[in-house]
């Protein structure tokens, strides 16, 4: 797979302070990457500068193979984008306002704007005016203007935000279908790992402006995050069995009530086995495989531990 974008020790300061320090990530043709990243970590940053709404202070950036200069305008045309919330002209329908972005791109298709509409449902809304929308159709609306001319790649921040389950869940269906269908390349902003974890082929994980991991899901899946959640009354008593008659040390206690066991040597019924003839009260014993939101969290940790 061909890189379609690319930085190298990229990094942005403002008034002195980093707030994006050598980011090196980079996107391939076609698939969906979700950057993710605690508030004021810089993907807001991160994304201006891609779209050259924001100088870098150092480094550099590539797309479609090109470098980036602050003149660069004309692959824009070939680029789809919402940073921050959708700027709409409130008195206008959503056709109205989606007429004029066209118009302004110089990109004249009734029909796509139709489908547009269609793929993120906003349809029956002909005569309300934009300034009566919800948060959530605005965010619809934004994605629809974003996509209506196919670009080849679509920079989105937060695009999930403000929508509810069944909204969220069709955004995600569209967003597949675009990478899938259509071959677009999706970067995607969020703060919410688990919608990000379903559609996402590659997640770049941004801290404090430092891109702490850029990983691709399959190998997140094909690692070994599952792990034996023991509840019982009696964790002393638990891990002193562990430790000594299991001789297991990649565990770790969550409360004064639950472990977790990593290890996965051990059957899970041998650890309950041992445990109950030692009398340890099990209150519940399952195997649980880690989420994507564990797995960022516990790498945020890490960075925080080494600051
Ligand atoms: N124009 C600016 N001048 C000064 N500081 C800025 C400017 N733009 C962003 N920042 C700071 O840069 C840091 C990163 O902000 P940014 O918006 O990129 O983060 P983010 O990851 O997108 O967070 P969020 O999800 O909260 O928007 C923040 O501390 C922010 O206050």
């Amino acid at each position: 797979m061909s890189i379609i974008l690319s930085t190298n020790h990229l990094t942005k300061s403002f008034h002195g302070k980093d707030v994006v320090t050598d980011v090196s990530m980079s996107v391939s043709q076609g698939q969906i990457y979700g950057f993710l990243g605690p508030n004021g970590a810089g993907k807001t940053t991160v994304m201006k500068m891609l779209l050259n709404l924001v100088k870098p202070t150092s480094g550099d950036i590539e797309i479609f193979g090109e470098p980036l200069t602050q003149t660069s305008i004309e692959y824009l045309k070939r680029i789809g984008s919402i940073i921050e919330y959708p700027v709409f002209y409130d008195k206008l329908t959503a056709l109205e306002n989606l007429e004029l972005h066209c118009a302004y791109m110089g990109f004249y298709n009734k029909k796509a704007i139709k489908e547009a509409l269609e793929l993120v449902h906003l349809t029956n809304v002909d005569r309300k005016a934009v300034r009566d929308f919800s948060l959530g159709m605005k965010q619809r609306l934004g994605i629809a203007r974003s996509i209506i001319t196919k670009p080849e790649l679509l920079i989105l921040d937060e695009p999930i935000n403000g929508l509810d389950p069944v909204g969220m869940k069709d955004m995600r269906n569209v967003f597949s279908m675009l990478s899938k269908e259509y071959g677009m390349t999706l970067l995607i902003s969020s703060h919410l790992l688990g919608e990000v974890e379903m559609i996402a082929d590659t997640i770049g994980i941004i801290k404090s402006g430092r891109l702490i991991q850029e990983i691709p899901m399959d190998t997140i899946k094909g690692q070994n995050t599952d792990y034996v959640e023991l509840k019982t009354p009696d964790y002393k008593k638990a891990t002193f069995i562990l430790e000594n008659k299991l001789h297991i040390t990649n565990f770790k206690v969550m409360d004064n009530s639950v472990i977790r066991i990593y290890e996965t040597g051990i059957a899970q019924s041998d650890i309950s086995k041992i445990l109950i003839m030692n009398d340890v009260a099990i209150e519940s014993i399952n195997k649980k495989t880690a989420s994507l939101e564990e797995y960022f969290l516990t790498q945020i940790e890490e960075v925080e531990n080494y600051a």
